[in-house]
């Protein structure tokens, strides 16, 4: 049985190369587990579990040799408890991988396994289901939405903001629903995930009107929830594991820059510019921008952007090195794409360890500048300066 599209992108990796003829179910290209249920799996989620094993027989797409082993793996240690079998040899290579994958889940609880392997069946199931059922580009978008367009094609997932009337802003239930799409693209079966916005702009930054809805708590309750809001929305981007690609389509403004400097790759058109008018706004840098923009770009530019509200052209942009490249708005979208889909055939773990690698020397600091910018803030949206230049802009004295 041929692992449609999935040999190309494990292609180089010995050890995977080596489950390629895993046994499946020859119609269902499925491996063929051990699908009987040991007295051993009894427990609190057993249906649950022997839902989701007999649930593997029916996926529609392969889901490929990685996670084949992982299924396996969890299957096992869910039935049987940890590997204690002898190691097969080192020709043996189907079974070596399978051994391994086994042995890697060391002393880990069946019961976590069983549940594992519950999460990791649902998953394939909704992303199968997905792939399975699609046929136009409509089918595609992910339900439950409804200030983002959510698909996923070419092992890519396309987070857009789609908001176009009001220029992407971001509202309150928008960065909820940012942290929920980007907690699902964390766990489904794609290799890259990309945001952009729908229409002229990528976004123009936090949506001013969510300083004018004030709860029964007051103004302070106000600043209070949106710090802690802010908080949780950047952590998202600071912990997301996988590649993480920005196609800035147009403008971007405030927020929608700073998180910038936390992604892997910024493509921008070359109508795209990039603007954090803070002082503007009295408001203060958020992000983890006043981090990573003065080493992305040094602390001279950094400071003409975040202090002085310096709008950038995506030329200046690239040039300060916050931009990866610039494409002609005329070409943009083709170019992008077809980039991307060939980077979405890398070898996905590799490039999900090295991102692990590198973001894992500046985590920590990461989230301890997260956690003082969005203090600092919560004090700033406090300020006269702050409330005057928000309702200078809806009583349209004020435009950036
Ligand atoms: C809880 C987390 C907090 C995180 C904090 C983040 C800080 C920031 O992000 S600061 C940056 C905030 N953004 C702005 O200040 C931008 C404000 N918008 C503008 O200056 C202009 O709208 C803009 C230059 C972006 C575009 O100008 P135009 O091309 O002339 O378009 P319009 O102004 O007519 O915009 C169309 C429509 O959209 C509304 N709009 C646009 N941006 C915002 C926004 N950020 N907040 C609220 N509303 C926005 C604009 O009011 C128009 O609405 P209508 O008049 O109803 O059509």
């Amino acid at each position: 049985m041929a692992l449609v599209g999935v040999s190309g992108r494990l292609a180089g990796c010995y050890c995977l190369r080596a489950v390629r003829s895993l046994p499946f179910c020859s119609s269902l290209q499925v491996p063929a587990l051990q699908l009987h249920i040991s007295k051993t799996a009894m427990g609190a989620c057993q249906k649950d579990f022997e839902s989701a094993v007999n649930q593997v027989k029916l996926l529609k797409k392969d889901p490929g040799n990685e996670v084949k082993l992982k299924l396996y793996a969890l299957y096992k240690q869910a039935t049987e408890g940890p590997c204690n079998t002898p190691k097969p040899g080192l020709f043996d290579l189907i079974n070596k991988a399978k051994w391994d994958a086994w042995n890697a889940l060391g002393n880990l609880p069946k019961e976590t396994a069983r549940q594992n392997y519950v999460d990791l069946v649902s998953g394939l199931r909704s992303s199968s289901d997905s792939s399975s059922q699609v046929k136009s580009e409509a089918d595609k978008k992910r339900a439950g939405y409804d200030t983002l367009v959510i698909t996923s094609e070419d092992c890519i997932t396309k987070i857009m903001l789609n908001r176009p009337a009001k220029k992407n802003a971001l509202t309150t239930q928008m960065y909820r629903e940012i942290m929920l799409a980007l907690e699902a693209a964390s766990k489904d079966d794609s290799t890259i995930t990309v945001f952009t916005g729908n229409g002229d702009y990528y976004s123009s930054g936090n949506d001013l009107t969510n300083f004018t809805d004030i709860p029964p708590g007051g103004i302070e309750e106000k600043a209070k929830n949106s710090a802690i809001l802010l908080r949780d929305f950047v952590d998202c981007f600071i912990d997301f594991p996988k590649p993480l690609v920005a196609v800035v389509n147009g403008p971007a403004v405030g927020i929608a820059v700073t998180i910038l400097g936390l992604f892997d790759l910024v493509y921008a058109s070359d109508r795209a510019t990039f603007h954090t008018p803070f002082s503007h706004l009295g408001q203060t840098p958020e992000g983890c921008s006043s981090y990573t923009f003065p080493k992305i770009m040094g602390p001279a530019k950094a400071v003409e952007m975040l202090i002085f509200g310096k709008k950038l052209t995506a030329g200046e942009a690239y040039a300060q090195g916050l931009v990866t490249e610039v494409f002609p708005d005329s070409t943009f979208q083709k170019e992008v794409w077809t980039r991307l889909k060939a980077y979405s055939k890398l070898s996905q773990n590799a490039m999900h360890i090295s991102k692990q690698i590198i973001r894992n020397h500046e985590k920590e600091k990461l989230h301890a500048i997260n956690a003082e910018e969005s203090r600092i803030l919560q004090e700033r949206w406090l300020s006269d300066e702050c409330m005057n230049a928000v309702m200078d802009f809806f009583s349209r004295k004020a435009k950036l």
